[in-house]
């Protein structure tokens, strides 16, 4: 067990945000900074991972928001590292949505013969199943976009009530077609209120990391203009990892924090970066408990789970041209397999198909064996490109919602949410600040939006620190001040005798304790 030792800042996680809001503060000089991380390694939901002889992304996988009038931080940090990207053209997902009837078809073809098994096997000749006719997906799609306008309106003028009272019912989606487009309307296109800060400030295009080092290269780079490193590993014992916060106690001049291990660590402030999923649940316990505005605020927002399986083949079967990056399957489930995206954008050869669910089907699929996963998977692939499609060799299956120190992929603000509600989310409560991609009001859900985020904490608490300085420098001339008149008071009658000039502010101290004034003026 650790001996305590106070620090100026504790930093509660090691992802994007914490280690920007570190960055920050060893800039502008304040360096017995200690950063407490839950996992084994730093990043959060930057998270690269060996699969299938690549590097893959199983959090966050593109910088969004490039080719704007402003430039997006993050893609200059990726620019200054020589980030390897590539664009991502999500433009033409909605023209290649197979339809799930071809599973007949496909059985026809296998009894046929072995001629389109042979063709496929032999050169990856890009046989793909049926695709829904482009007018069919165009008039689902332009349906779509105007029902979820005016959903959307709906809900903003209910605040996020019963929309089900409109006087014109809303069209719900029913076909495959209609489903799929319906998922990725609001799953993916959507998902936030528009306009999308993002694309607005930083530009609409999209580029997937591809580079073996992972988009958490970028991480490593930060944190080693702070923090001491060898061979690229981060050697510096103000980052300690496994340490798994549990309970924040503060007072009026610090706060203790206590790690699952039984450490307790002291510092004057604690910048939080756990997500709003970790902050939704009881991992970190806080005393004095947390205020009802602030407890209310962190349960109004919502935790979006989105994950992306990872499937590698022997070979390919699928389409390859330009515009076939992303694939659309349509079932009668809504979300069920639904976004398909190859690798041979980001990996030429690789093999690998990455398809996403969201919400509850990311959970179901969570709580089952990547086995199963895999049957499912494999079925609604043979669905669009025929039974004779080779099994995957492997599989990857990343649990972001079961994962106790994320709990859900990134947060998502109701569509009704105010300025006040992201404000408490945001604010400090005492000595404790918070920060994450959740507390950015701009870009909250994005790697840029921790980013800028761990910033803003840090500059905040910055501004605090002075002001705290201030306020002792204040209070302290103050009662030098006192002292003096006092003590001229004293030398004037001769009331005490003996009693020298530099003992009165420490006696005045004694008794100005007990008055309240800080203890810190000694
Ligand atoms: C599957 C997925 C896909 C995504 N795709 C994209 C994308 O393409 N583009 C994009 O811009 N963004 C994307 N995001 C979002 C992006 O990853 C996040 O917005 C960003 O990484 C959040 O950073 P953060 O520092 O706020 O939080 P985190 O990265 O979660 O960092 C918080 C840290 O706190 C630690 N922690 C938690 N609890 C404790 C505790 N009790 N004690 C100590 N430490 C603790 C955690 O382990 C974690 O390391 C995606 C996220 C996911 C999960």
């Amino acid at each position: 067990m650790e001996s305590r030792s106070r620090c100026s800042v504790i930093i509660v996680g090691a992802g994007v945000s914490g280690i920007s809001a570190a960055k920050v503060l060893a800039e502008k000089g304040v360096d017995d900074v200690m950063i407490l991380e839950a996992s084994d390694r730093i990043g959060g939901r930057i998270r690269k991972e060996g699969f299938g002889g690549v590097s893959v992304e199983l959090g966050a996988g593109w910088i969004a928001g490039v080719g704007g009038k402003e430039s997006n931080p993050v893609w200059e940090l990726a620019r200054q590292s020589g980030l390897r990207t590539c664009f991502s053209d999500y433009s033409n997902a909605r023209y290649n949505i197979y339809d799930p009837r071809f599973v007949y078809m496909s059985a026809c073809l296998w009894a046929l013969g072995v001629l389109c098994y042979l063709l496929t096997r032999c050169g990856g000749i890009g046989f793909s199943g049926k695709i829904f006719p482009s007018g069919e997906a165009a008039d689902s799609y332009r349906k779509a976009v105007e029902s979820a306008i005016r959903k959307l309106r709906a809900e903003e003028d209910n605040h996020g009530g019963d929309v089900a009272r409109l006087s014109e019912p809303l069209s719900v989606p029913k076909t495959p077609i209609e489903l799929a487009i319906d998922f990725i309307l609001h799953d993916f296109e959507m998902a936030e209120v528009e306009p999308i800060s993002t694309y607005v400030d930083f530009g609409e295009r999209e580029f997937l990391v591809a580079d073996e080092r992972g988009y958490e290269s970028l991480l490593h780079k930060m944190a080693e203009t702070f923090l001491l490193t060898s061979d690229g590993e981060i050697l510096d014992s103000r980052l300690k990892l496994n340490k798994v916060v549990r309970e924040l106690q503060q007072s009026r001049n610090g706060v203790t924090v206590t790690t699952e291990d039984g450490c307790i660590y002291e510092a004057n402030y604690v910048i939080l970066s756990a997500s709003i999923g970790v902050l939704q649940s009881d991992l970190i316990s806080f005393r004095p408990p947390l205020p009802r505005w602030k407890t209310e605020a962190i349960e109004t927002c919502d935790v979006m789970v989105y994950t992306k399986i990872f499937l590698k083949f022997p070979y390919k079967f699928w389409a390859c041209g330009p515009d076939k990056e992303f694939f659309i399957y349509a079932h009668e489930r809504r979300g069920y397999y639904t976004f398909w995206q190859h690798m041979e954008n980001a990996y030429p050869g690789s093999n690998i198909l990455v398809v996403t669910l969201t919400n509850g089907e990311s959970k179901r699929v969570e709580a089952q064996s990547d086995q199963e996963t895999l049957k499912e998977a494999m079925e609604v692939l043979r669905n669009m490109f025929g039974p004779e499609i080779p099994n995957a060799t492997d599989i990857l299956v990343p649990r972001w919602f079961n994962n106790r120190f994320q709990r859900g992929s990134y947060s998502n603000y109701p569509i009704y949410a105010n300025h006040q509600m992201v404000h408490d989310i945001k604010a400090p409560v005492g000595r404790i600040f918070f920060t994450g991609e959740h507390t950015s009001e701009r870009f909250n859900g994005y790697v840029h939006g921790g980013y800028l985020a761990g910033i803003d904490t840090s500059n905040a608490l910055l501004e605090d620190m002075r002001r705290e300085k201030e306020r002792k420098l204040e209070s302290q001339t103050f009662l030098l001040e006192l002292a003096l008149t006092e003590s001229l008071t004293l030398t004037q009658t001769d009331a005490v005798s003996g009693l020298h000039k530099c003992d009165i502010p420490r006696q005045l101290f004694l008794s100005s304790s007990k008055l309240g004034l800080p203890e810190a003026i000694l």
